[in-house]
């Protein structure tokens, strides 16, 4: 049985007293206890995030991270920092940080080997552009990923990783992939894993769908057998849709 993981992926909104007050709407209200629940949150917020779930079962992730523990680097956060914190989970690849900040697949699998190593779990992204989908690559372009950035990375860590499907022409469009198409992508997913390591990690890896998820599509994405999860963006800023979505 996979429990199904739903994250909230704050992006860069919300300074810490923001954070806060979103946090305590989240809390007014009552939770599906069999999900698991999951806020990415900016890295000002992380500790007081983090405190102010204490005794609640949602766990915190951060949008980032440096690989190396710490070094001349200037303006970025090392594993080391988020560990102090007790940070649960990293984002790991996230197309904006692909597209925008130059991540490649190499860095993202040093930040995989990195989080693992320090007992973060990354949430791994993959996912193609509209221009590779519309060229019929996406599943090339979803296999290079997922092997570039699973590199070196050892068969008893694979059950600490989540994958996170979003299809860039997805995420914060309006677009969603229809649930066929992203049940499809979450299959070829679960298959490639499968084939690098051995067929009983298709069992326990979880794979998440992101873009556009809505408290109106999450019944009908989380109804599909490869779907195990969401990773919600612009939906999450807004307590009563975050929590109608966990409580799909
Ligand atoms: O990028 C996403 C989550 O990481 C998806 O964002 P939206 O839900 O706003 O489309």
């Amino acid at each position: 049985m996979r429990v199904p993981i739903i994250a909230g992926n704050w992006k860069m909104n919300n300074t810490i007293s923001e954070s806060l007050a979103l946090i305590e709407a989240i809390l007014n209200s009552k939770l599906s206890a069999e999900v698991e629940k999951v806020v990415a949150v900016p890295f000002t917020s992380l500790m007081e995030v983090k405190k102010a779930l204490k005794g609640t079962d949602i766990k915190v992730a951060a949008q980032n991270m440096h690989w190396e523990d710490n070094g001349a680097y200037t303006g970025e956060v090392s594993p080391l920092m988020l560990k102090e914190i007790g940070v649960d989970y990293c984002i790991i690849g996230h197309s904006e940080r692909r597209q925008y900040f130059c991540e490649s697949d190499e860095t993202v699998n040093k930040k995989v080997k990195s989080a693992l190593k320090h007992g973060i779990k990354p949430i791994l992204c993959v996912g193609e552009t509209l221009e590779e989908r519309e060229e019929g690559k996406e599943e090339e372009v979803v296999k290079r990923q997922l092997l570039k950035a699973l590199e070196d990375v050892a068969k008893k860590d694979i059950g600490n990783v989540v994958i996170a499907y979003e299809p860039v022409w997805a995420i914060g469009t309006g677009k969603t992939a229809s649930s066929e198409d992203a049940n499809n992508m979450c299959g070829f997913i679960r298959k490639v894993v499968g084939e690098k390591y051995e067929e009983e990690i298709k069992e326990v890896l979880r794979i998440q769908y992101g873009g556009s998820v809505k408290p109106s599509n999450i019944k009908e994405l989380m109804a599909k057998e490869e779907i195990d999860g969401a990773l919600v963006g612009g939906a999450s800023l807004i307590a009563e849709d975050f929590v109608k979505i966990v409580n799909y």
